[in-house]
């Protein structure tokens, strides 16, 4: 790992002006009244750490003197993931060696997003840059976790609490576009949710399965689909929600309390029901929904719309991993067009 950490040469990091100012900062901790001779000693020091952007940022806005060691962390598919430890405690950094800094700029203002909705444990986002390499890294708060699964009525309250919390007056989407997987997702501002999911999230997936594959039975379904959908919203609440929008098992965590942690976001805002999309893989269960609808209660039609979000992610793995999600896609294209009459 710290092979790695030498391999991060030349440049300091850039940052956009947009992430930076959402991304809490650490003050600087000291370099007051240092003497000439550790004031130089420092300055080289600093000219050396310049070659890394990561050991930069720790050791001065992180507040750390410094750092004892770093290692690997498994468990991603799409980054590496590291833990920095420090005098001033360890740090979690993700890299990416051919991607620049945009998709943890998104990574980092959904963070934030939730983070600051006070309810359920998310890492706060310190820092992104772009590596010297002509990757990017993003820093964060490392988090502790537990042992157990956690406790599926905490999630699901804590969850019903940031979507509570959170709305948004712009409409649906977010600041920027972000990924899901490494799907471009797009979050252009749009007044209204159906035409949202709609162009967006459905459409988009469709057009990149026909570009991809050549898929025209499942774009020409699909697009059928789109233009009945209204009729499943009948009767239901839509409002703008901050969603996580990748909540499956490998994002959902707890910590040594036992409190839910989400990782690894895709946030937008949404209807709060987008949200069970991934749910194929998340393994909730009774637990979790009664707790969520407590706090945010079953609107009408739910049923009938669940199969319409998991549709989503069925296309988005479908154009990512291929052809054995098809199946899953257009069954329930066919389903709903029969439902529909359309
Ligand atoms: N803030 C954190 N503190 C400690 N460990 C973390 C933190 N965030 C993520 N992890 C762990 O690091 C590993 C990789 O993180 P993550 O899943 O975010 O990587 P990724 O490559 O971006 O993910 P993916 O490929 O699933 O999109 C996971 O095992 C996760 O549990």
């Amino acid at each position: 790992m710290a092979a790695n950490v030498a391999l991060l040469s030349a440049s300091s990091p850039s940052t956009s002006a947009a992430a930076s100012s959402f991304l809490s900062r650490r003050p600087l901790s000291r370099g007051c009244a240092a003497s000439p001779r550790r004031a130089s000693s420092r300055l080289s020091i600093m000219a050396a750490l310049g070659d890394d952007p990561i050991r930069e940022w720790i050791l001065t806005e992180g507040k750390a003197m410094q750092i004892k060691g770093t290692r690997s962390i498994g468990g991603g598919c799409i980054n590496s993931a590291q833990r920095y430890d420090t005098d001033a405690g360890p740090f979690f950094v993700k890299t990416n060696s051919r991607i620049g800094p945009e998709m943890f700029e998104g990574e980092a203002l959904g963070l934030k997003a939730m983070y600051d909705t006070k309810s359920i444990r998310v890492p706060l986002p310190y820092k992104v840059g772009s590596l010297p390499t002509g990757g990017s890294f993003i820093i964060m708060e490392f988090i502790e976790f537990g042992r157990s699964r956690g406790d599926q009525s905490a999630l699901g309250r804590k969850l019903a609490e940031m979507h509570k919390a959170a709305k948004s007056d712009k409409g649906y989407g977010f600041h920027v576009d972000n990924t899901i997987g490494s799907t471009p997702q797009i979050n252009t501002w749009t007044a209204d949710w159906i035409e949202f999911y709609s162009k967006h999230r459905l459409g988009y997936q469709l057009e990149l399965a026909s570009r991809r594959y050549g898929d025209s039975a499942i774009y020409e379904k699909g697009q059928r689909l789109i233009k009945n959908i209204r009729p499943l919203f009948d009767g239901a609440v839509l409002e703008p929600c901050l969603l996580h929008g990748d909540l499956w098992s490998g994002n959902i965590s707890s910590d040594t309390k036992g409190d839910p942690v989400i990782l690894d976001p895709a946030c937008y805002y949404g209807h709060n029901e987008a949200e069970f999309g991934m749910s194929w893989c998340a393994g909730f269960g009774g637990d979790f929904y009664n707790a969520y609808f407590q706090v945010m209660p079953k609107q009408p039609g739910f049923e009938k719309r669940r199969d319409l979000y998991l549709l989503y992610h069925y296309l988005n793995h479908y154009n990512l991993f291929g052809s054995g999600y098809r199946s899953s896609a257009m069954s329930i294209i066919e389903d709903y067009l029969h439902l529909l009459a359309a």
